[in-house]
């Protein structure tokens, strides 16, 4: 069992006394995607911060392992609307080498618009550049601040799953902010409801099932939550194992086709 990359212990924020994020524990592995979710004003930004080192704790405690390196992507991404700026060029003020830069612009899908204007790109290629910027950093650890933001349904779901996709193939944790809670139930492994304190935290599909959920987000968002489909890669056996994905034992069953209740 290796270090966890962060933990937070008793983690606590307050602005002129007033409690923003109020003793959360939590901690962060390499593999894991956890998303906060919870309504406006909650602290989720303040906590991201604090993870980010960016927001000073007022009580308790953070750990980041030793050399831990963050990549990190904004809510907004604040332009000089008159200033020219192409891809290559924005990826080149990030410090890091244009061969690091043109991969992960690869990686996330936009290594053709190296030379495009970064005014004139759309929703979903801003994020997918914001996205690669962090990812040129080679993090140990991804930190999204709504990363799906001002992207149209289908390219929120392409979104994640790309997030899913990068969390396998370089092994990072991942933590991010979202209000897209149909999507956050089908693409995240642990979901925390803050409302300042943790209201409940777990699997997704017990979350919607949590008497705090349902305060917080009301029956209907519950209700609407507590049936989904999730798409898998994997598949079971007839016990419950994940098996390799198109393995055509008779035995197996596609799990696509299963929701929750
Ligand atoms: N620097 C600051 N100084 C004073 N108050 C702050 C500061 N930053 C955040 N707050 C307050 O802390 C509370 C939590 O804010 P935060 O931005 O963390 O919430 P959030 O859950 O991210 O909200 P949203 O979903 O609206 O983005 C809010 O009441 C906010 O006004």
């Amino acid at each position: 069992m290796t270090d966890p990359l962060v933990t937070l212990d008793n983690a606590t924020v307050r602005f002129d006394g007033v409690i923003a994020v109020d003793h959360i524990n939590l901690k962060v592995s390499r593999g894991d995607i956890i998303t906060i979710i919870g309504p406006n004003g909650a602290g989720k930004t303040t906590l991201i911060k604090a993870v980010l080192g960016i927001q000073p704790l007022s009580e308790g405690a953070i750990h980041r392992q030793a050399g831990l390196t963050i990549g990190y992507v904004p809510q907004h991404l604040h332009l000089q609307p008159t200033l020219p700026l192409t891809v290559k060029r924005f990826m080149a003020l990030s410090g890091v080498p244009a061969a690091a830069c043109r991969e992960a612009l690869e990686q996330t899908g936009v290594g053709h618009l190296l030379a495009a204007s970064v005014h004139h790109l759309s929703g979903g290629e801003r994020q997918r550049l914001l996205l690669a910027r962090a990812l040129a950093r080679k993090p140990d650890l991804l930190v999204l601040d709504e990363p799906a933001q001002g992207v149209d349904i289908n390219g929120q779901a392409a979104l994640y799953d790309l997030i899913r996709q990068l969390r396998d193939r370089l092994h990072c944790g991942v933590i991010m902010i979202s209000h897209d809670l149909h999507l956050v139930m089908a693409a995240t492994d642990k979901v925390l409801c803050l409302n300042q304190h943790v209201c409940c935290s777990g699997h997704p599909e017990d979350i919607s099932r949590d008497p705090a959920f349902i305060e917080t987000f009301g029956q209907s968002v519950a209700e609407s939550l507590a049936v989904y489909h999730h798409r898998h890669n994997h598949q079971h056996n007839l016990h419950g194992d994940v098996v390799a994905a198109g393995d055509s034992d008779s035995e197996h069953r596609e799990c696509s086709g299963h929701g929750h209740h």
